[in-house]
């Protein structure tokens, strides 16, 4: 039956390993511990340890080595046993003195107390690789016997080192040998001991007193212990093989003890075949009187590192003399530094201490010498911190642990000039700690900065006013209509306060008040919307009886609706003769708006704001649709609401008109709007009374705010001016990262559709369309709408006729809209606003091409591989007629620069009239490549003569547009 090698290990109590190389010593076949071995083999190797076992009881009587007969039984199978080194088999007195007296096997490892590998006793001594030991030849094979000098030479006359005769025994390179000198000339006298260190007494190791030879760790020699306190009687052999008839390495017999490599050990030769008589010493020099370690004088023989060897504890008594210490106690010895060892280093760190001092003075030579070097000077400095956003160097330097000075000193390096109070953005403070092996991360506190909102119990909830916003047309009569409604319904208690303009105010009628934003006009209302702040509760849409739906009319329905705020329409000027009002409810319908009276919706009062006809119905209307739809608030709570315009005032300071749209404001409160915050010190009516108190849908002009405010933002109550104070520097914290990234609101726009319709972020695709006549507006709209699909439905919230304006982009920004021109450009209001606010717009000449794009960016299949890049606009001053050359434009470069290259586009009135490529452009009489802005240039357009004064030339290139989809 096999066994694996493991398994034959662990029943022999034997390493994998071992039982391995004993079986390939064995013949047998075995690769690794999972190895199979047959029963034949495995016996084999039972029987051979049992052996062993016998023999190592055998041995048990057996002397030291240097005793031991050499014996040829030891030799089985041809294979020689001895796994030592013909330095290890040496016998100990055989062997020469190195270093000291320390007797090495072969690299100079200490030989003396016969332990086996690992610690393990000895006892007889095989040879090297089995090789017999018996009859100790010299190195080399040199007869022992006779013991030969060195190479072979006669031992007689005993030759020192190189044949030299020994007689008078020289010293090292043939100095004379008398006095014995030490190393180096030292006198050899007192025979100190390692570092001289006094011999006499024969301490033992460490000091210890060396009388009763203690073992190893002061433990009883009585019975000579073994390594870690193991019995030394049965002196096993290697990993606790039985040690009695010595068999050699891996078992095999060990009888003669042969030399190195087979030799015969007989006449023990010294280290490299020097005669062993005399004993030379290391290299050759004459052993006498057995120097020490490095000269040092031998006499007691010290021990390890001057460690006194004499008593030898643990030690049998040494028939060649010197033994090393034990592998153990050399071992020990390494791990506790002597005392003087101790001092030396001691001296040593200080003379490196004072060396490291002059070094530093000579780098820095105006500097002082440090009295105290500190050994080691732990960095202490954080490795990474956390910032708000931009910081100041100071606060910078203090977050980094460092001195300003270093960071200004870095920032200089890095090209920056600032003082300690100086603010650093983001990016550069983040530069500058990377310099510094700091790494920052930005974190805002949100959480402080974005106040929760409370929620309110229903039960809470009591009717509050309406807040109303008049928009519509231009002149069709917002202004009137708003003084119509204050002058005819303040209540007589109100009479002869002086009304004044705070950006909203209140009416009462039969007992019931309706707020008034007092800000004409959607722009206003878009711009607040912007913001994320929906005041307004109602839209009054006037429209002039006389006039009609208008572009702006159009706007401000779409705005409303895009709001989702109910519009009463109040059709005005009716007291005017060409007042057509069933006309404007005729046209209300295109736009989705049907009146009450024709089976809609839609509350449509006509009314005049000069003759204050139907004002009154006008309120009721509202009061009614404000009824219909329930504004509820919570007075009670703390107040919180919107600022609808602020200033700051040379006498009051910041003062901000806030529309309470919960709870109650008081005096006193603490309150913050945006970044601004402060305790309420006056509140005063849109009559410009003191208040105390203004609950939610009364506007209010308050003092006491840190700063002016922007329209738009939240108002909140809160606790103390504590919190007011951290939730407004979070906040300015936060709008100084936003500031530092220079981040645009980035609303949805045709490149980025396709992965917001997947992300389910989008489902409804909301598109302005202005272009330069209504038909192509409807076609367009037509065309979008047949796009929509079950997962986003194209939503044109606007349409109109004109150029880009900026209420255009607001209202795109509001609602989340792209905005697709034809034939129109935006002016540059509205596209400096379009950057800001992030909109994408988009302007085409065909209206297929904008349904392409639609269609593709719906579908992710958008590829706008080009793009056009305005690169400079011309105005037309005058019209030349060249025979030939055809119409000439006289112009002036307003606007970046002309290029010869470019394409041209004639713009009028901010519609594209023609788009075509440059025939001509001149300085002069000179054809130029270019014309920079505020030059004069005449620009010939190939094919086109039409050209008229006043048009502006816009000079464009296509851009190639890396997909980033
Ligand atoms: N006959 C008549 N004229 C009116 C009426 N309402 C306004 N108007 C006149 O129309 C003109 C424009 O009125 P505004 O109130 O300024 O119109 P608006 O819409 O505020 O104009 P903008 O502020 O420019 O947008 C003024 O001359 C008013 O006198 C009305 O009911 N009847």
């Amino acid at each position: 039956m096999s066994i694996r090698v493991h398994e034959l290990a662990k029943e022999l109590n034997f390493s994998s390993k071992e039982v391995m190389t004993r079986l390939v010593a064995m013949g047998t076949d075995v690769k690794n511990h999972l190895s199979t071995v047959d029963q034949k083999d495995a016996d084999r190797l039972r029987n051979q340890l049992k052996g062993k076992e016998t023999n190592l009881e055998h041995s048990e009587h057996k002397n030291t080595e240097e005793t031991r007969p050499m014996t040829t039984e030891s030799v089985q199978d041809g294979e020689l046993k001895d796994p030592r080194s013909a330095m290890e088999r040496q016998p100990q007195s055989a062997r020469p003195e190195i270093e000291g007296g320390r007797r090495p096997g072969a690299e100079g490892r200490p030989q003396a107390p016969r332990q086996g590998n690992q610690g393990q006793p000895q006892g007889p001594r095989p040879g090297y690789q089995g090789q017999p030991q018996g009859p100790r030849s010299g190195s080399q094979g040199q007869p022992q016997g006779s013991r030969p000098g060195y190479q072979g030479q006669p031992q007689g006359p005993r030759p020192g080192y190189q044949g030299q005769p020994q007689g008078p025994r020289p010293g090292y390179q043939g100095q004379p040998q008398g006095p014995r000198p030490g190393y180096q000339g030292q006198p050899q006298g007192p025979r100190p001991g390692y570092q001289g260190q006094p011999q006499g007494p024969r301490p033992g190791y460490q000091g210890q007193p060396q009388g009763p030879r203690p073992g190893y760790q002061g433990q009883p020699q009585g019975p000579r212990p073994g390594y870690q306190g193991q019995q030394q009687g049965p002196r096993p052999g290697y990993q606790g093989q039985p040690q009695g008839p010595r068999p050699g390495y891996q078992g095999q017999q060990q009888g003669p003890r042969p030399g190195y490599q087979g030799q015969p050990q007989g006449p023990r030769p010294g280290y490299q075949g020097q005669p062993q008589g005399s004993r030379p010493g290391y290299q050759g020099q004459p052993q006498g009187p057995r120097p020490g370690y490095q000269g040092q004088q031998q006499g007691p023989r010290p021990g390890y590192q001057g460690q006194q060897q004499g008593a030898r504890p643990g030690m049998p008594p040494r028939a060649g003399g010197g033994a090393p210490p034990s592998p153990v106690i050399i071992e020990q010895a390494k791990r506790q530094m002597p005392a003087n060892k101790k001092a030396q280093d001691k001296a040593y760190e200080r003379k490196r201490e004072i060396e490291k001092e002059r070094e530093n003075a000579i780098r820095s030579p105006h500097r002082r010498p440090q009295k105290h070097v500190k050994k080691e000077v732990k960095d202490t400095t954080p490795k990474h911190i956390v910032i708000q956003g931009s910081i100041s160097v100071q606060d910078l330097a203090s977050k980094m642990s460092r001195k300003a000075g270093e960071l200004i000193k870095q920032l200089m390096n890095l090209g920056v000039m600032a003082t300690i109070n100086q603010e650093l953005d983001v990016e550069t403070a983040t530069i500058l700690a990377g310099e510094m092996g700091v790494t920052i991360e930005v974190k805002a506190e949100k959480s402080l900065a974005v106040i929760e909102e409370i929620q309110d119990d229903p039960q809470d909830l009591v009717t509050r006013p309406p807040v109303v916003t008049v928009m519509g047309h231009v002149d069709h009569g917002k202004t009137s209509l708003l003084d119509a409604i204050r002058t005819t319904h303040v209540t007589a208690s109100e009479a002869g306060g002086i009304t004044q303009h705070i950006g909203a105010y209140q009416v009462e009628i039969n007992g019931q008040k309706i707020t008034f934003l007092d800000t004409p006009g959607h722009e206003a209302f878009t711009s607040m919307r912007a913001r994320g702040a929906q005041v307004t509760d109602i839209a009054i849409l006037v429209v002039a009886a006389d006039d009609g739906i208008m572009p702006q009319t159009i706007e401000a329905i779409n705005h409303a609706k895009a709001a989702e705020v109910p519009i009463i329409v109040a059709i005005n000027k009716i007291d005017k003769e060409n007042a057509v009002p069933e006309k404007v409810k005729q046209e209300l319908t295109e736009y989705g708006l049907v009146v009450e009276e024709w089976g809609g919706d839609t509350i449509a009062v006509p009314v005049s704001a000069k003759s204050h006809h139907n004002i009154e119905q006008l309120l009721e209307m509202i009061l009614l649709v404000a009824e219909v739809r329930e504004y509820k608030a919570n007075p009670n709570r703390p107040a919180a609401g919107t600022v609808i315009e602020a200033e700051l005032d040379k006498g009051k300071g910041p003062v901000a008109t806030v529309l309470v749209s919960k709870g109650t404001l008081n005096i006193g409160d603490v309150a913050v709007a945006g970044c601004a915050y402060g305790r309420i010190k006056a509140m005063l009516d849109e009559k410009g009374r003191r208040v105390k108190k203004a609950g939610p849908s009364m506007p209010v002009e308050v003092q006491g705010l840190s700063e002016v405010p922007e329209a738009g933002e939240p108002f909140y109550v809160v606790a103390d001016e504590k919190l007011a104070r951290q939730i407004t520097s979070a906040r300015i914290a936060v709008r100084k990262v936003e500031e530092s990234k220079q981040s645009v609101a980035v609303k949805v726009s045709l490149e980025d559709l396709f992965d917001k319709i997947k992300e389910g972020e989008i489902k409804d695709l909301n598109i302005i369309i202005k272009a330069d006549v209504q038909g192509s507006v409807e076609a367009l709209k037509q065309s979008l709408l047949r796009l929509s699909t079950g997962e986003v439905r194209v939503n044109p919230i606007h349409g109109g006729v004109g150029a880009i304006n900026k209420t255009d982009i607001m209202l795109a920004s509001a609602s989340n809209a792209i905005i697709l021109g034809f034939n129109v450009r935006p002016d540059a209001n509205a596209k400096a606003t379009a950057e800001l606010e992030g909109v994408d717009l988009r302007l085409y000449r065909v209206i297929y091409d904008a349904i392409e794009d639609v269609k593709a960016a719906m579908t992710g299949l958008l590829d706008p591989s080009f793009k056009e890049v305005v690169v400079g606009k011309a105005e037309v001053r005058m019209v030349f007629k060249v025979p030939k050359a055809g119409t000439v434009a006289g112009c002036m470069v307003t606007e970046g620069k002309i290029l010869r290259s470019a394409k041209v586009r004639v713009i009028r009135d901010s519609i594209v009239i023609h788009e075509g490529v440059m025939e001509s452009l001149k300085r002069f009489k000179d054809d130029a490549k270019e014309v920079a802005e505020g030059y004069e240039c005449g620009i010939g357009i190939e094919k086109y003569n039409d050209v008229k004064e006043g048009d502006t030339i816009e000079a464009f290139v296509m851009e190639e547009v890396k997909r980033t989809l």
